[in-house]
């Protein structure tokens, strides 16, 4: 630097050094903007307690998102700091059970946050619109496609792909490889469970929805098409694809949105983790241009979308990229939930085995043989201790267990404390759903707490199931897919213990769990015996 007359003089530095300087001030600027709003605290946050540095920088929640571990991270600090922590400079976590009503309920002023907005771009599907105007158009436009008259007439497309699971299961069982594209190998009886939930629920949803089985569980393998914009077409795997994309998307999720555009899409745009993310969306697009150039003989899920310039029920069909932007929540919501409360609930079934074995026998009595081991939900729908393994599973291992982050768009009272506008806030399931004071044995497995008769639980114990047990959150945003999964689910497990005796191969096996989005299970090694 040279100095003249007591100043700079910056026209003769050159100029890498100008700009070197301007980036330096401008990254200290960065690093002290956040403890000057600390020291200001123009939305009143300092005084709750925070993890480390989580006042200051979404570092602590990205850490702990990196590590697939953050719902175990802010279970503890709620257990450590009490029921309101700050979990990033501008966002409150709640643990009441208050708190979930008052932030996700009916009437709650709240909308979503930038989250999910990062997440949807220019070109966000119903589950990403923050907006409550455009959200409702959008539910209106699905609300038909999930009644459950529709649902219903999607049950023998669902036991059909559960036929083959089955079949698919039978071959894992006798060591055999379902074809020679078959990639998931048998080790001295044992297999991993995981992947072939998740080939299920591919091929479920793809079917139900564009008519389109993936045929995975035929190949053994999950290669699937991919179409980029301008109609190229590449094949990729569905699966990696997806928990890639949707772990960076979560990583990078709670920045503001010149953040995230920046980190995702400018400076991490060339890295895998981001393009797996767009290959996702290619593969939604895939599904939607071929389903709209090929219609089915007979009616799918998709039939009900208003896509057509003739759709008697909407005044403004869809467009091309409105269908591609449902297409990939239904591809990702049908698909990722679905396995990952299958494979819970088999890790359930297989670590308890005499629970097991009390289900066979019920399911046994209660089907006919022409029903076993592939039933209509139908029936299976009106037999409790079924439902009770799911819904014991879904409040034990719940598959979307993160707090999912609201916005105040006013000065919102929220388990009586009022919190200022413009603050995101979040209240955990997976930590409701083990709290001591609602649930008896609340870190324990127990399907007969939901059955009455059992006398397992208290009248107040059975209430606050019915009151405090969310898998599909609730309120105006809660899940829209809730009938299919269910249906789903019941034919599945219900085939699978039937077809099935289940073994973990060591004594005291965890199944261990890496949070995305979902709190998606890694492996499931397991022994099966064919009883069919
Ligand atoms: C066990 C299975 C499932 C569970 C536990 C589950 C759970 C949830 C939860 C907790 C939400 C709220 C998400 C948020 O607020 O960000 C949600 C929303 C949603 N789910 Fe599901 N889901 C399941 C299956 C499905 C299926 C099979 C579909 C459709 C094929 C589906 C479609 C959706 C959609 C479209 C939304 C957004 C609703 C809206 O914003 O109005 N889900 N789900």
């Amino acid at each position: 630097m040279m100095l003249q007359q007591g100043g700079f003089v910056w026209n003769h530095l050159p100029p890498q050094t100008i700009a070197l300087s301007a980036v330096a001030a401008a990254l200290i600027l960065r690093f002290l903007y956040p403890i000057l709003v600390y020291i200001l605290d123009p939305k009143g946050l300092r005084k709750y307690p925070a993890p480390s540095v989580a006042a200051f920088t979404q570092l602590w929640q990205m850490y702990h998102n990196w590590h697939g571990q953050k719902f175990l991270a802010v279970d503890r600090v709620h257990k450590e700091l009490g029921p309101v922590v700050r979990l990033g400079p501008s966002h409150l976590s709640f643990s009441s059970p208050q708190a979930f009503k008052d932030i996700y309920g009916h009437g709650a002023s709240l909308r979503k946050d930038t989250f999910y907005d990062n997440q949807g771009g220019d070109n966000p599907n119903m589950a990403e619109a923050s907006d409550k105007e455009v959200h409702r158009g959008k539910r209106r436009n699905l609300a038909h496609v999930f009644a459950p008259g529709q649902i219903t007439s999607m049950e023998p497309r669902v036991m059909e792909v559960v036929r083959k699971l089955i079949h698919a299961l039978e071959q894992k069982s006798k060591g055999l490889k379902m074809a020679e594209t078959d990639r998931f190998e048998v080790t001295n009886g044992v297999f991993d469970l995981r992947p072939w939930m998740n080939m299920f629920s591919y091929d479920a949803i793809t079917n139900v929805f564009w008519s389109q089985t993936y045929g995975f569980l035929d190949r053994g393998n999950d290669d699937c098409l991919a179409e980029t914009a301008d109609g190229s077409i590449k094949t990729v795997n569905a699966m990696s694809t997806f928990h890639t994309g949707a772990g960076h998307s979560v990583l990078l999720g709670h920045l503001s949105p010149f953040w995230y555009n920046l980190m995702r899409n400018v400076l991490l745009g060339w890295t895998r983790r981001t393009q797996c993310g767009n290959t996702f969306t290619d593969m939604a697009r895939h599904l939607a241009k071929t389903r709209l150039n090929s219609p089915p003989s007979e009616p799918d899920l998709f039939s009900n979308l208003p896509t057509l310039p003739t759709a008697k029920r909407c005044a403004h069909p869809m467009s091309l990229d409105e269908i591609v932007a449902e297409s990939g929540v239904m591809l990702n919501a049908g698909n990722d939930t679905t396995q990952t409360s299958l494979t819970n609930t088999m890790y359930f079934l297989a670590a308890n085995r005499s629970t097991q074995q009390k289900l066979r026998g019920i399911l046994q009595s209660r089907l006919d043989q022409k029903h076993i081991p592939i039933a209509p939900y139908e029936i299976l729908r009106h037999i409790p201790y079924l439902r009770a393994v799911l819904d014991e599973s879904f409040r034990l291992q719940t598959p979307l267990g993160t707090g999912l982050p609201r916005l105040t768009t006013e000065t919102t009272l929220i388990d009586g404390e009022l919190v200022a506008a413009g603050v995101t806030v979040s209240a955990q399931t997976w930590s409701l759903h083990r709290r001591e004071d609602l649930f008896y044995r609340a870190d324990q497995w127990v399907p007969d707490r939901w059955i009455p008769e059992s006398g397992v639980a208290s009248d107040e114990e059975r209430q606050n199931l019915k009151d405090y047990v969310l898998p599909f959150s609730l309120g105006p945003r809660a899940c829209i897919g809730r009938n299919l999964a269910y249906m789903e689910l019941s034919i599945c497990i219900a085939a699978m213990v039937l077809a099935f005796e289940w073994e973990l191969p060591e004594k005291g096996q965890a199944l261990r769990h890496h949070e995305r989005f979902n709190c998606n299970p890694v492996e499931l090694p397991i022994r099966a015996k064919c009883l069919l």
